[in-house]
C-alpha cells in the first residue's frame, strides 16, 4: 500500500518532472515574470494612489497634484496593457512548445519500450496517455503556471505594500486567513481521493472509446451495441460523477476561502476605525489598507486553488510520469556487436521462459538451426511456437539458458542487427493510410524503383496495382480496410522481398490467399527463401512437407523432431497431429 509521504513525495517528483519541459524556454519564462511584476506593479500602484488622493490630492484641493496622478495613472495602464499582451504572447509560445516537447518525449520512449510493453498495456490506454493527460498538461503550461507566477509577485508585493502601511492591521488579519485550515485540510483530504480516482477514470474511458471504435465491425456483425453502449455509459457515468464531486469540493474550498477573506474584512473595519480614531493611521492609508486587502485576497484564494488544482492534475500527470520513467527490458549492451551480415545460425541452449512468474511456458528447450534450413514449429494452439519466435528476435529475454545467432549470444548483438536480419511475415498485416508504393516500400525505404516492382511482381501484386487509378501512387485506407486479406498479405510479402532479410519466420503468411494466387506465390517465395533460413509457424501442414525438420511442441518441450516422413513413421504425437488437422480441413 502506499502511504500518503509516499505520494506527497512522488507528486512532488512529477511536478519537477513536468516543469522540467520549460527548461529550453527559460528565457522565456524570466521575461514572463518581469510581464508578472509589471502587471502586479500597475495594479498595485492603483490603491496607493488613492490613498495619495484622499489624504494629499483632495484635502489640499491640489490642480497641478491632480493632473499629474491622472497623467501617471493613465502611464501605469498604458503599460499595463503592454505588458498584459506580451505576457499572453510568451504564456502561448512557451505552452505550444513545452507541450509539443512532451509529447514527442512520450512518442519517442515509445519506441524503446519494446514489445513486452505493448502486450501488455493496451492501445487505448497508450493512446489516453498521449492524447488526453498531455491535454491535462497543457492546462499547466498555459494557465496555472503562469497565473501562479504572477499571483505569486502580486501577493508579495502586495504584502510588502501592506506592512508598509500599517503593520497593527497587517497583524489583525492573521487570524482570519488561519481560519480556513480549521476545515480545508479535511476537504483537501478528499479532494485528493477524488483526484486520483478521476485519473484512473479518464484512463479507462480512453481505453473504452477505443474499443468501441476499433470494434465496430464486430459490434455490427454481432449487433450488439446495446451491450457495448451499456459498458460504455457505465465509464461514461463514472467519470461525471467523479468530475461533479471535484467541482463540488472546488466550489466548498472556494467558498470557505470566501468566508474567511469576507470576515477579515470585517475585522479589519473595525480595527482600522478604531486606529484612524487613535490617529495611529489616516483614512486614506486605511482606504489603500482595505483596497490591497482585497486584492490580495483574491489573489491569494487563486494561488491555493491553483496549488490544489495542480495537484489533482499531477495525479493525472504521475501516470504519464510512470510511463516516461518505465525502464525497458530489452536494452542493447554497450559495445554491442554490429554486423552487416548474418548467415542465419540460431541455435537455442536449454532455454526457458514464463510470461509470468511460476507459469512455464518454455521448459529447457534445445535445438540448432543451420544457415539456409527450412525448419517449422507445430503443435496445439497456445504452446509456444509464437513465444519461441519472440525470443529469436528478442522481443523478450530468456530466464535461463542462452540463444545466439551465429555463435553470438543474441543480447550481446546490437537490436539493429536483429531486426534488419530477421523477417516476420505475420497472417495480419497492417496497412498504413498512404500510397500502396510507401506500403511496400517499408519493408525497406532505399529501394529502388526497379527493386519495388520486381517484389510486387514476385509477390503478384503488380498487375492488380497496375489497375488501381493511381497506380503505385494510388492511396489505401488507414488499416487497409479496401484491400482484402489476400491482398494485405501479398503487400507483406512484398515487403519481405524488398526487406531481404537472411531469417524469415513465417506465420502462415499465405493463409488468406485462394489458391491460385498461393500458388503463383509460393513459387516466388520458394524461390526466394532458397538460401534463407526460414522458421514457420505452421498450422497447414501442406506447405511443410518438405522442410528439413520439424519441431512438435508439447507443454513446453520438444516432443519430436524430424523430417515430414520420418514422423509419420514414428506413429506419435506429429502423425496424431496430422490427422486432427485432416479431420479440420486444414491440410
Ligand atoms: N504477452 C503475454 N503475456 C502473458 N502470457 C502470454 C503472452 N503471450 C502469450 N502468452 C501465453 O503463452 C502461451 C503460449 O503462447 P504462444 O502465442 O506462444 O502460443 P502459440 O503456440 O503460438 O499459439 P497459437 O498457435 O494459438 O498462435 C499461451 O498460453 C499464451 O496465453
Amino acid at each position: 500500500m502506499i502511504n500518503k509521504s509516499s505520494i506527497e513525495v512522488s507528486l512532488f517528483k512529477v511536478y519537477i518532472w513536468v516543469v522540467s519541459f520549460l527548461k529550453p524556454y527559460l528565457m522565456k519564462v524570466f521575461l514572463l515574470i518581469i510581464c508578472g511584476v509589471v502587471i502586479s506593479v500597475s495594479e498595485l500602484i492603483i490603491p496607493k494612489m488613492f490613498g495619495y488622493f484622499i489624504d494629499d490630492v483632495l484635502k489640499n484641493k491640489n490642480i497641478n497634484l491632480f493632473v499629474y496622478c491622472l497623467c501617471a495613472i493613465f502611464l501605469v495602464l498604458l503599460l499595463k496593457l503592454i505588458a498584459t499582451a506580451s505576457k499572453e504572447y510568451l504564456q502561448r509560445y512557451i505552452q505550444e512548445n513545452s507541450v509539443r516537447d512532451l509529447q514527442w518525449s512520450i512518442v519517442t520512449k515509445l519506441r524503446v519500450l519494446g514489445a513486452s510493453y505493448l502486450e501488455k498495456n493496451s492501445t487505448g490506454t497508450i493512446l489516453a496517455l498521449v492524447n488526453t493527460e498531455v491535454a491535462a498538461l497543457q492546462e499547466l503550461y498555459r494557465r496555472y503556471f503562469p497565473e501562479m507566477i504572477q499571483h505569486v509577485l502580486f501577493v508579495t508585493i502586495s504584502i510588502y505594500l501592506m506592512l508598509d502601511i500599517s503593520l497593527y492591521l497587517s497583524i489583525s488579519i492573521i487570524p482570519c486567513i488561519s481560519l480556513y485550515y480549521l476545515f480545508g485540510p479535511r476537504i483537501e483530504k478528499k479532494a485528493s481521493n477524488i483526484g486520483q480516482k478521476l485519473a484512473d477514470s479518464q484512463v479507462n474511458l480512453g481505453q473504452k472509446y477505443y474499443e468501441s471504435v476499433s470494434l465496430l465491425k464486430e459490434l455490427n456483425v454481432f449487433n450488439s451495441f446495446e451491450w457495448d453502449l451499456n459498458k460504455t455509459l457505465k465509464e461514461v457515468k463514472n467519470n461525471t460523477n467523479l468530475y461533479s464531486k471535484r467541482y463540488w469540493y472546488a466550489y466548498l474550498r472556494g467558498s470557505i476561502r470566501r468566508f474567511t477573506y469576507y470576515f477579515g474584512a470585517i475585522i479589519l473595519i473595525i480595527f482600522g476605525c478604531f486606529l484612524i480614531s487613535e490617529e495611529t493611521i489616516t483614512a486614506g492609508e486605511f482606504v489603500s489598507f482595505l483596497l490591497l486587502y482585497l486584492a490580495t485576497m483574491h489573489k491569494l484564494t487563486s494561488v491555493i486553488t491553483l496549488l490544489t488544482e495542480q495537484k489533482m492534475l499531477m495525479f493525472q500527470a504521475s501516470k504519464l510520469y510512470e510511463f516516461a520513467h518505465f525502464e525497458p527490458t530489452i536494452t542493447e549492451k554497450e559495445g554491442a556487436i554490429h554486423l552487416n551480415k548474418v548467415e542465419g545460425n540460431i541455435n537455442f541452449e536449454n532455454v526457458s521462459f514464463s510470461y509470468t512468474p511460476n507459469n512455464p511456458i518454455l521448459k529447457n528447450l534445445s535445438f540448432n538451426i543451420k544457415s539456409g534450413e527450412k525448419i517449422a514449429f507445430v503443435g496445439e494452439s497456445g504452446c509456444g511456437k509464437s513465444t519461441i519466435a519472440k525470443l529469436m528476435i528478442r522481443f523478450y529475454d530468456s530466464n535461463n539458458g542462452e540463444i545466439s545467432i551465429d555463435s553470438n549470444l543474441i543480447n550481446s548483438l546490437s537490436l539493429e542487427t536483429i531486426r534488419r536480419s530477421i523477417g516476420i511475415v505475420f497472417q495480419d498485416v497492417y496497412i498504413f493510410g498512404s500510397t500502396i508504393k510507401e506500403n511496400i516500400l517499408f519493408g525497406n525505404p532505399s529501394a529502388t524503383e526497379e527493386e519495388l516492382i520486381e517484389a510486387s511482381k514476385a509477390a503478384y501484386l503488380h498487375d492488380y496495382i497496375m489497375e488501381l487509378p493511381d497506380q503505385y501512387n494510388t492511396k489505401v485506407d488507414e488499416k487497409g480496410d479496401t484491400l482484402s486479406g489476400g491482398l494485405k498479405q501479398r503487400v507483406g510479402l512484398a515487403r519481405l522481398f524488398l526487406m531481404n532479410p537472411s531469417i524469415v519466420i513465417m506465420d502462415e503468411p499465405t493463409s488468406a490467399l485462394d489458391n491460385i494466387t498461393e500458388k503463383h506465390i509460393q513459387k516466388s517465395l520458394d524461390r526466394f527463401l532458397i538460401d534463407k533460413t526460414v522458421i514457420t509457424i505452421a498450422h497447414r501442414l501442406s506447405t511443410i512437407r518438405d522442410y528439413d525438420r520439424i519441431y512438435v511442441l508439447d507443454n513446453g518441450i520438444i516432443a519430436e523432431s524430424g523430417p515430414h516422413e520420418q514422423l509419420l513413421a514414428k506413429n506419435g504425437l506429429y502423425k496424431k497431429f496430422i490427422i486432427q488437422t485432416k479431420e479440420a480441413g486444414l491440410v
